[in-house]
C-alpha cells in the first residue's frame, strides 16, 4: 500500500505545495525547523484542513479538497508515535498496550499481542507502570500501542528528539524492525542525518515547504543538490558486510569490494549493515597518501563538484556502484584541480564514525 500526498497551505508567511508518495516501510519528511514538517502531518492526521489536496492510498482516500471527501481524524485508523510517548500513567505496559487494541475496529485484521510484545522486547516489562520505565522504553510502549490498533497508517513526529544519545541508540533497532515488518506505510519526521540514514526506505527532503528531493534513502541523502540540512550536515549512506570484529575495538566491514575499519559495530559477523559517512569526516587526496594514522583509504572516482557560496566545495564520489559525499574547502579543490571523472583517494578516519552511524539493512523479502 503506498501513501499519496498531494497539499497545498497557505499560513501567514510560510506556503505549503507538496507532492509525494510513501511506499510501505518508513518514508522520513526531512528537513529543517520550520519546513513544513508537522504542518504535513497534522494535515494527513486530519487535524488541520488544508487549502487544497487530496491524500489517498490505492483503496482508500483519507480526504480530496475537490471533492469535498473528508474522513474525520477519529476515523482514519491512525497509529501515532509522538516526541513524548504519551502514555497513560495509572496503566500498566499491559493495559497502554490493550488500549491501542480497544481502537482497532472489529473488521480489522487482529494485531497479536504477543507478536508485539516479542517484536518490541516488552515481556518483561508488562507489568510496570510509565514511572518506572526509561524513556527508551516507554517509546517502545507507545509503538506497540500504535501496532495494535490496527492502523493503516502510522504518524511518527520525532519520536527520538526527547531521548539522549545513549536512549536512541537503544531505540533505533526496534524502528528499524518495524520498517522491515510493518505493510502500513509510516510517515516519520526527523531532522536528524545519520537517524534517517539508518531507518529511512524513502526520503522526501524538504525546503521552506517544498519537496526538494525524493526517492530511496541512499540516492536522496547523497544527492549534493538536496542535503536538507545545509553542507555542514551532508552525508552519504552505503551498505556494507560485517566481516571480522577485532580486539582492538575496531570491525572490518567490507563494501564495494573494499575493507573499511569502524569502532563501535556491534552486529555479528555476517550482517548486513547500513553506514553512514558525513562528508565532513571524508577527505580527499589526488595520490595514495603514505604514513597516515587514518585507517580506511577508498579508491573513488569523482562524480560531480557543487560549490555554493561559502568556502566549502561538496565532491560526489562514486565508491563502486555507491556513492560518498566529501566536503573540502573550496581552496583545496583548485589546488588540487578537482575535476568530475578524475580518480581519487577518499580518506576515512575510523574514529569520526558516530555512535549510531551503523544500522541493520532492511531484510525485506
Ligand atoms: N497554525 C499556524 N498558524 C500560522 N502559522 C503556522 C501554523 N502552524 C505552522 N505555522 C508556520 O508554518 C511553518 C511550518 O511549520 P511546521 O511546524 O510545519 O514546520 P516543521 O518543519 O514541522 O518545524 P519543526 O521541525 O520546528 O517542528 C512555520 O513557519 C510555522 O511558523
Amino acid at each position: 500500500m503506498t501513501l499519496g500526498v498531494i497539499l497545498r497551505h497557505r499560513f501567514e508567511g510560510f506556503e505549503l505545495d507538496v507532492a509525494f508518495d510513501a511506499p510501505p516501510g518508513i518514508t522520513v519528511l526531512f528537513g529543517r525547523s520550520g519546513t513544513g514538517k508537522t504542518t504535513i502531518i497534522n494535515a494527513v492526521a486530519g487535524l488541520l484542513k488544508p487549502d487544497e489536496g487530496r491524500v489517498a492510498t490505492e483503496d482508500w482516500v483519507l480526504f480530496d479538497t475537490s471533492t469535498n471527501h473528508w474522513v474525520p481524524p477519529h476515523k482514519r485508523r491512525l497509529g501515532y508515535i509522538f516526541q513524548d510517548a504519551r502514555l497513560f500513567p495509572h496503566l500498566t505496559v499491559r493495559q497502554n498496550l490493550a488500549y491501542g487494541q480497544w481502537f482497532a475496529p472489529k473488521s480489522a485484521p487482529r494485531e497479536d499481542m504477543s507478536r508485539i510484545v516479542d517484536m518490541l522486547g516488552l515481556g518483561d516489562l508488562l507489568s510496570r507502570r510509565p514511572a518506572a520505565l526509561s524513556g527508551g522504553e516507554k517509546q517502545r510502549v507507545a509503538i506497540g500501542r500504535a501496532l495494535l490498533a490496527c492502523p493503516r497508517l502510522i504518524l511518527a513526529d520525532e519520536p527520538l528528539s526527547s531521548l539522549d544519545e545513549a536512549r536512541k541508540a537503544e531505540i533505533l533497532p526496534y524502528f528499524e524492525r518495524l520498517r522491515d515488518e510493518t505493510k502500513v506505510p509510516i510517515l516519520y519526521v526527523s531532522h536528524a542525518a545519520t537517524e534517517v540514514a539508518r531507518i529511512a526506505t524513502s526520503v522526501v527532503a524538504l525546503d521552506k515547504g517544498r519537496v526538494t528531493g525524493q526517492g530511496p534513502a541512499a540516492e536522496v541523502l547523497s544527492d549534493p543538490a538536496v542535503t536538507p540540512l545545509g553542507v555542514r550536515a551532508a552525508g552519504a549512506m552505503i551498505t556494507a558486510r560485517v566481516t571480522a570484529h577485532h580486539a582492538d575495538g575496531l570491525s572490518t566491514l567490507r563494501a564495494e569490494g573494499s575493507d573499511l575499519l569502524m569502532p563501535r559495530v556491534t552486529q555479528p559477523e555476517g550482517t548486513d549493515v547500513r553506514l553512514w559517512i558525513g562528508a565532513q569526516d571524508v577527505m580527499l587526496a589526488i595520490v595514495r597518501p603514505d604514513g597516515i594514522s587514518a585507517l580506511n583509504i577508498l579508491d573513488v572516482t569523482i562524480r560531480d563538484l557543487r560549490v555554493g557560496t561559502g568556502p566549502g566545495v561538496i565532491v560526489q564520489l562514486s565508491f563502486g556502484r555507491s556513492v560518498l559525499l566529501a566536503r573540502v574547502t573550496r581552496r583545496s579543490a583548485e589546488a588540487l584541480n578537482l575535476h568530475p571523472g578524475q580518480s581519487v583517494f577518499a580518506v576515512l578516519k575510523a574514529v569520526s564514525l558516530p555512535r549510531d552511524a551503523v544500522g541493520d539493512v532492511m531484510n525485506r523479502t
